[in-house]
């Protein structure tokens, strides 16, 4: 898996359409930037199609929702199948919003390459309970044996959804198809600690999908390099968190020019017994 990691980063300018959340917008906007795509925002009705077919990619981060944008999102994800094009979902605040797991219900019923959350996101969208409130994690979902049992959870949604890459971020990540299981436990404790380092990590993925890697490579290889950055950075948290997510920042700007894949520590799942 290192190989194929190695030459991921920088992308090669893929044009990537971006229809997300105002609270991180422009934090993914440079993300993509600092790894070498180019991102493009843009949600209006009128455009969404003209721009899906000159992008490489799109990724529908649900974490502001209106009707008229829900209705654009569906949009997007039809036309983004119909163009052939790779599609990422990051489920943002399904937890306790029921119209936003249904939202991502739909989307996956459309097509999804990947779809993304938190932990406690991804344990609601697999029917099972979850005790965070808002977007993010509660620390309860995160035992190993919680991780376990999502793990199974999940393996079963991935049976029903083939062509979809299922990511659940949190201290441990796991990552599920209808045949493998990975955990993935690069990262610092800090990566929970500033607003939008999820939406970067589905916006990273969006742009590796973007540059053509194949959508379980694209997701090791993007979540690995953002939690190196992390580690990385966090040589600076003693100046503070803002410190810290500047770091982390430069770091995407900078780390493919590291060994940085070596870095990667991967667990494979695939035949872990559940309780
Ligand atoms: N405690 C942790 N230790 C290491 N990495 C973490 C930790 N919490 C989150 N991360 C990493 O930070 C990124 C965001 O994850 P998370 O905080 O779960 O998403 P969200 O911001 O959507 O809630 C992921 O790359 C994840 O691997
Ligand atoms: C705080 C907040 N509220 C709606 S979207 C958002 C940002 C969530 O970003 P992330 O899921 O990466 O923490
Ligand atoms: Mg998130």
């Amino acid at each position: 898996m290192q190989k194929v990691l190695e030459n991921i980063f920088p992308l090669q300018r893929p044009l990537i359409h971006c229809i997300t959340n105002g609270i991180t917008k422009e934090l993914v906007a440079n993300a993509l930037l600092y790894v070498g795509a180019k991102p493009i925002m843009a949600e209006d009705q009128r455009e969404i199609e003209s721009v899906i077919q000159v992008s490489s990619a799109l990724l529908l981060n649900i974490g502001h929702l209106t009707e008229q944008k829900e209705a654009c999102i569906i949009k997007a994800a039809k036309l983004a199948n119909k163009a052939q094009k790779p599609l990422v979902v990051d489920a943002v605040g399904i937890v306790g919003l029921s119209n936003r797991l249904a939202l991502v219900q739909r989307l996956l019923d459309i097509g999804v390459t990947v779809v993304k959350g938190n932990i406690s996101e991804m344990r609601r969208l697999a029917g099972l309970k979850s005790s965070a409130k808002g977007v993010d994690s509660a620390k309860e979902d995160q035992s190993t044996m919680e991780l376990k049992d999502l793990a199974h959870a999940l393996r079963k949604l991935a049976k029903t959804y083939p062509q979809t890459v299922f990511l659940a971020t949190g201290e441990q990540d796991l990552i599920l198809t209808d045949s493998n299981c990975f955990c993935l436990k690069n990262g610092v404790d800090s990566l929970e600690l500033f607003t939008g380092t999820g939406d970067v990590v589905g916006a990273l993925i969006t742009g590796v999908l973007g540059n053509g890697i194949e959508p379980l490579e694209a997701t090791i290889g993007a979540i690995t390099y953002f939690n190196v950055c992390g580690e990385k950075a966090s040589k600076v948290l003693q100046q503070g968190m803002e410190s810290f997510r500047i770091e982390t920042c430069n770091q995407l700007s900078k780390l493919y020019k590291e060994n940085w894949q070596e870095m990667l520590k991967m667990e494979d799942w695939t035949n872990e017994e559940v309780r």
